[in-house]
């Protein structure tokens, strides 16, 4: 059997809340609260939920951008939390991402070419010569022209931004790539051009994905497998078919009302949720789903539902299937 590349198990990230002058703790903000799955070779996992379930902040801990709690993550069979500063600089060779706001992630002084330059030399890849080459070919290949190593990144558009933005993460030759949001910030036609492009270079570098999104209609699109997360918690995964032929879970089918259909006759009935997420520094009891869930019942609230697998590859957290 082939080996996961990537596997996650329970991990959390608790952000202290401190108060007053001597910045004493006094509670914490549970943005990922015990988060376990894997990525195979090839596959793209999309990772869904509304804005502060905690995908950024998961995104960010794989990578060690933020210390996880605790946990685990292993890349190619190594823990990488706890390896030394040497050691993770290493494995960020393997392990890139790519951010949605592409501006704010390129360094407004480095012309395209310098900030292309930079993570090789960082790595101490390659002569000189040869590197300049990789970023002609990086930028020719993420649909660049390559005459553009000495422009700056306010001379493109946020699409082209996007395009460098991969292309940067690209230079070091990394197996995984975590997309987290990449095309949130752009127009419709350009984010299906950026989509294809991924799809492209995934197929070409044998490249693995984790595509972190809040819209489900991106997500089903480029997806092998969709993780649903709800307040720092999985509330499903399956393959994207399934999730959206047969949602299980009381909140994917409310995320997947609210998706356009093309076809009338499968039209939805939008479920409107009630309330807002709550508070993960003061997260509901039971299942954290429970307030705002339409089919909630009395066990909800007392007792926190099990992962289980309700269907072959199907996995759901909710008490409508134990
Ligand atoms: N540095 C931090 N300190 C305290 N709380 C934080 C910090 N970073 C994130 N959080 C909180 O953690 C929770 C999860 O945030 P996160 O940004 O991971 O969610 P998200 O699903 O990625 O949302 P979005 O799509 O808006 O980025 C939120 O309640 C957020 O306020």
């Amino acid at each position: 059997m082939t080996e996961a590349l990537l596997d996650v198990q329970d991990l959390k990230k608790y952000f202290p809340i401190r108060r007053g002058v001597l910045q004493r703790v006094v509670g914490q903000v549970r943005a990922v609260d015990g988060i376990t799955f894997s990525v195979m070779p090839g596959e793209t996992l999309g990772v869904v939920g509304e804005s502060g379930c905690g995908k950024s902040t998961m995104a960010r801990t794989i990578l060690r951008l933020l210390e996880p709690t605790s946990g685990k993550v292993e890349f190619e069979g190594k823990n990488v939390v706890g390896l030394s500063k040497n050691e993770m600089r290493a494995m960020r060779r393997e392990m890139q991402i790519v951010f949605q706001d592409p501006y704010a992630s390129l360094n407004p002084r480095y012309t395209i070419g310098k900030t292309l330059l930079e993570p090789m030399e960082i790595h101490h890849l390659h002569t000189a010569s040869a590197r300049k080459q990789r970023v002609a070919d990086l930028l020719d290949r993420v649909g660049l022209d390559p005459d553009y190593t000495n422009r700056f990144a306010h001379e493109f558009s946020g699409g082209q931004r996007q395009r460098i933005g991969i292309a940067r993460a690209l230079t070091v030759n990394p197996k995984l790539l975590i997309l987290d949001e990449p095309v949130a910030a752009l127009d419709v036609s350009v984010q299906s051009q950026v989509l294809n492009l991924l799809k492209d270079l995934q197929d070409d570098l044998d490249l693995t994905y984790i595509f972190v999104a809040h819209d489900l209609s991106v997500v089903r699109y480029i997806s092998d497998r969709v993780l649903v997360l709800y307040l720092g918690h999985m509330a499903e995964l399956a393959d994207a078919d399934e999730v959206f032929a047969d949602p299980l879970h009381p909140y994917t089918r409310a995320l997947l009302s609210a998706v356009p259909v093309t076809d009338p006759d499968q039209k939805r009935e939008r479920i409107i949720l009630k309330g807002d997420l709550p508070s993960p520094a003061n997260p509901p009891a039971g299942c954290p789903f429970h307030t705002r869930c339409p089919a909630a019942m009395e066990i909800c609230s007392k007792q926190v539902p099990a992962w289980q697998e309700a269907k072959p590859g199907h996995l759901v957290a909710c008490h409508l299937y134990q």
